[in-house]
């Protein structure tokens, strides 16, 4: 059978990891396209070097032209700007969406029966625009923020509990905003809830609030440390755990950015659920019973969403 064919839209710090991860999984070919000439036929050769290394069959050709995307079966968008120390996520909003509109008219050109994996910030509205731009089908375009959100949220609490990070299941629902939400309830160390994990000693009550909060300014933390941009190791991972559920038809229960038909009472809007993604995309989305402070949190979020949708469409009075 014929390899995948993966397209990484932005070769920059999310798209090379992406791409040396996707080749020593052995994911796929993978083609790196940028506006940048050199940057993405310089990656897709070094890594290529590198296979010889790690041993993986795997084609990876660097590109400035969309027609190279032709027939990809997944596309990975990390194409625009990240923020510098200082600024918010939502200061990216005017410059990325002009780049989301190029992105979206390629891949509608040529890569039009893709899944699409939007990770270009503000996110939610990002890719909320990336699929009207694409005219691709609402189940096969989805952002990437809820698996990096949830990853942390487990990661520090693996820190601070000493369990394994492979027995800990965190989740965050909401927009990829410091308004996020981290499901404490719904999130389990060692299959205790986390309440239930205070009780038993494994975390105080204090512990566990403050790593909620370092959760949901997860992201401004790396920035402030690596002052020239943001992370991409995480993302990256976080990115092929979406993309693999999707080729492998794993039906993977992932919290990503998701359109929504009703479900929590929302509709036509992208925010944040637990969602199966197999090869139909995104199939099925998991609702989460919530209490009422969850349902406030939770409405805040989505609040701040719809607050960046209107300044899109405010940009771009095209978008609906
Ligand atoms: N959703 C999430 O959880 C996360 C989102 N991000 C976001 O991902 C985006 C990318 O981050 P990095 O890879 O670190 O940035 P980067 O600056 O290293 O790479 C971005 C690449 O996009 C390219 N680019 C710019 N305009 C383009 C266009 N019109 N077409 C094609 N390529 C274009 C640039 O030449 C650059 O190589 C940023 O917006 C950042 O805020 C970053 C981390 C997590
Ligand atoms: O914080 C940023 O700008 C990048 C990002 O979204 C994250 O790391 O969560």
């Amino acid at each position: 059978m014929a390899r995948a064919k993966i397209a990484l839209i932005g070769a920059g710090m999310i798209g090379g990891t992406l791409a040396h991860i996707a080749a020593r999984e052995e994911l796929g070919d993978v083609i790196l396209f940028d506006i940048a000439e050199g940057t993405p036929q310089g990656k897709a050769l070094d890594i290529a070097e590198a296979s010889a290394v790690f041993g993986k069959d795997v084609a990876l050709k660097g590109a400035n032209d969309y027609a190279d995307i032709a027939g990809a079966d997944v596309c990975i968008v990390t194409a625009g700007v990240p923020r510098k120390p200082g600024m918010s996520r939502d200061d990216l909003l005017g410059i990325n969406l002009k780049v989301m509109k190029a992105v979206g008219e390629g891949i509608k050109a040529h890569a039009p029966n893709a899944f699409v994996i939007c990770i270009t910030n503000p996110l939610d509205a990002m890719v909320w625009a990336l699929q009207q731009f694409s005219g691709l089908p609402k189940e096969k375009v989805i952002g990437m923020a809820g698996v990096l959100d949830s990853a942390r949220f487990a990661y520090f609490l693996a820190e601070k509990t000493g369990v394994s990070v492979e027995d800990i299941h965190a989740w965050t629902l909401g927009g990829h905003g410091d308004d996020m939400v981290p499901m404490v309830r719904h999130s389990t160390v060692g299959g205790l809830p986390l309440p239930d994990a205070v009780k038993a000693g494994f975390l105080t009550q204090e512990e566990l609030d403050a790593i909620v909060e370092r959760t949901r300014k997860g992201g401004g933390e790396i920035v402030a440390l690596l002052k020239t941009g943001s992370a991409f190791y995480a993302p990256a991972e976080s990115a092929i755990a979406m993309a693999t559920s999707y080729l492998k038809d794993k039906k993977r229960v992932l919290p990503c950015a998701t359109f929504l038909t009703g479900q929590y009472g929302l509709s036509d809007l992208y925010v944040g659920v637990p969602v199966v993604i197999g090869a139909g995309g995104a199939e099925k989305i998991v609702e989460f019973e919530t209490n009422d402070a969850e349902k406030a949190m939770f409405a805040k979020s989505v609040e701040s969403v719809k607050g960046l949708m209107e300044a899109c469409k405010a940009i771009d009075p095209t978008l609906v």
